[in-house]
């Protein structure tokens, strides 16, 4: 991570939770602070144990006279002793609850904020993005950021404990206090080599997680592919080999970094027994002080050990956080302005204009549009007709405001649609895609996905509209069935019936069939057909087919090859000429 990395990392915890950063720091100092006299407290206890003991109270810095002249008994020192360890627990909890809301604070946030740059982002920043890195974006890079800022919190609470049992530790001892501390310091120092190295593993582990995330989601989003082509075996294998060299990559870094507490407890067993050796030969401590002094070492040694193992989790998880800012500034620079703002879609009153419009999709040599130049009348079907790879599917994108043309422009009644007013233009488009998919919930939350605020009797009129209200009111739950994943619970057909009623309810200003009959049977496209020919003059409407059958009601028919315009003409017009796209596809050619 980068310095200026860290500054951002920082400023962006600071921005969500600064109040409470340093409410959780005074509590981690009291709670350090209770802890520390409750074991301070051992020096009296133990004095009172010792014959003599007075003189070692005395001896005290700061205290110890005070504490001489009170000489407390036993049972009151116990029943502070316990009531600084109740303080202590408590103030640990309420510790405890200010990080993890800490933590929970920024990842909602995060989340949240990645979510919406990616949603309002435009779809040329988003329609060649793995699905599978959107997912890890928010939901692995989100997670290791979590884990990153609680090592965060741990570093900063344990240095504060530190410091707190070093001022205690001077006071029964300075020069046995700075031996250790000193000591330890180095030993932390002399880690810094595998903390390195555990860094350079855990950024190769990221890497592989986010190798095994997209494995999976193409596996779930292909299983059928997989089973026609009886691929199984490939996917299992992918799979296995993927989730093998995680195996290896996990073992690989717990091996290494697990070396980190062996060192460390090897080494803090030497300094203990040097410690003990030098208090006793050659600074002569008394035994109440060196038996507290040993246990705030050893309350000292596990936090030293905390700190050297959250470096380590910081160092392999905070990287997360840059693939954060790098994702939501690459989708906030492409954010489709103005998302929120009021900018209203031009109204269709007359027609849809298309002057010179070329496409050309980033990192492709050659364009998929040239020079389309077409005018759409209000309440007029246009069908769509070309080869494979013509450019049919491009152009309906840019016509339903998803894609900016590269070259020339679209107008509604002359008015251009730009930057600002697309997304409001394409609020007012519906599309039918070649495979409908339905989400896996109620029929009804299904068709209000093309309107929320959409009536029952809307909704109804609707389906009457796309031939479907039958097989609806035959189903014992009706509209509240639900789809089913997918909305396997229903044949294409249906789906596809389902979808233009969906498209139907947003009352669209331009209706786009995108090849929505190819899959279908013949039945089936009968009675698409006849919905989109119930809606002639109601509804501008654009429809991509192949077959003559679904274009022979069209009131006009574009011929494209090679994206450009090659013919059309009306139905009628273009099938008497015997050299025409429309004649070849009626005789098969
Ligand atoms: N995201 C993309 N990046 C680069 N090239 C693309 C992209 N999408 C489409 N193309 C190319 O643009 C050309 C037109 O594609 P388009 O999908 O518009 O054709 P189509 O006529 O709808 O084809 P089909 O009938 O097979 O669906 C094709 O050569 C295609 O390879």
């Amino acid at each position: 991570m980068t310095l200026a990395g860290l500054r951002d990392y920082l400023a962006t915890i600071w921005a969500v939770a600064g109040g409470r950063l340093l409410a959780g720091v005074g509590l981690t100092a009291l709670a350090g602070l209770t802890e520390g006299l409750s074991l301070v407290i051992l020096i009296p206890l133990v004095a009172i144990a010792m014959p003599g003991g007075g003189s070692v109270l005395s001896d005290l810095p700061l205290v110890g006279e005070t504490l001489a002249r009170w000489s407390p008994d036993l049972v009151t020192l116990l029943m502070i002793f316990i009531a600084l360890v109740v303080a202590q627990a408590l103030l640990s909890r309420a510790k405890a609850l200010f990080n993890q809301r800490t933590i929970q604070d920024v990842s909602a946030q995060l989340r949240t904020r990645l979510f919406e740059s990616i949603s309002y982002a435009r779809w040329e920043a988003l329609h060649n993005r793995r699905s599978s890195d959107l997912n890890h974006a928010l939901t692995h890079d989100i997670d290791n950021v979590m884990g990153s800022i609680g090592s965060v919190l741990a570093i900063v609470q344990a240095c504060l404990m530190l410091a707190i049992y070093l001022v205690l530790a001077l006071l029964i001892s300075w020069p046995m206090a700075l031996f250790a501390f000193v000591i330890g310091g180095a030993l932390f120092l002399a880690l810094y080599p595998l903390r390195r190295r555990a860094n350079r593993h855990g950024k190769r582990l990221i890497a592989m997680y986010q190798d095994q995330n997209a494995t999976v989601l193409e596996f779930i989003g292909s299983i059928r592919l997989a089973k026609l082509f009886a691929a199984e075996d490939r996917q299992v294998r992918e799979y296995s080999g993927n989730v093998g060299r995680i195996r290896g990559a996990v073992l690989d870094f717990a091996a290494l970094s697990t070396w980190g507490g062996v060192f460390f407890q090897i080494g803090a067993a030497l300094v203990a027994a040097l410690f003990v050796y030098l208090a006793i030969e050659v600074f002569a401590l008394d035994f109440a002080r060196l038996a507290t002094l040993l246990v705030v070492f050893a309350r000292i040694a596990p936090r030293f050990s905390a700190i050297q193992e959250n470096v380590q989790t910081f160092l392999t998880e905070a990287p997360a956080f840059a693939n954060y800012r790098r994702n939501a500034d690459h989708f906030d620079a492409h954010r489709e302005e103005p998302a929120l703002s009021g900018a209203t879609a031009p109204s269709l009153r007359e027609s849809i204009g298309l002057t010179g419009v070329g496409m050309t999709y980033a990192g492709a040599e050659t364009p998929s549009l040239r020079d389309v130049t077409l005018e759409i009348p209000k309440g007029q079907i246009v069908a769509m007709i070309g080869p494979s790879g013509s450019g049919k599917s491009t152009l309906a994108d840019i016509m339903a405001g998803l894609f900016a043309p590269t070259a020339g422009i679209m107008t509604i009644d002359g008015v251009a649609i730009d930057a600002a007013n697309r997304r409001a233009w394409r609020s007012t488009v519906a599309s039918v895609p070649q495979e409908s998919q339905l989400l896996h919930t109620t029929l009804a939350s299904n068709l209000r996905l093309g309107n929320a605020h959409a009536t029952d009797a809307e909704i109804w009129d609707a389906l009457e509209r796309a031939n479907i209200a039958e097989l609806v009111r035959a189903l014992p739950d009706g509209l509240e069935t639900v789809a089913g994943d997918r909305g396997t619970r229903f044949s294409g057909g249906e789906r596809q019936r389902f979808a233009l009623a969906r498209a139907l309810l947003r009352k669209p200003q331009l209706l786009i069939l995108d090849e929505a009959t190819s899959a279908l049977d013949w039945e089936n496209q009968r009675m698409i057909v006849a919905a989109i020919t119930a809606l002639r003059g109601e509804l501008t409407i654009l429809t991509i087919a192949h077959r003559p059958s679904l274009v022979s009601f069209a009131d006009h028919v574009v011929a494209l090859e090679n994206g450009r315009i090659v013919e059309q003409g009306s139905y009628s017009e273009l099938a008497a000429r015997d050299e025409s796209k429309i004649a070849r596809m009626i005789s098969g050619g």
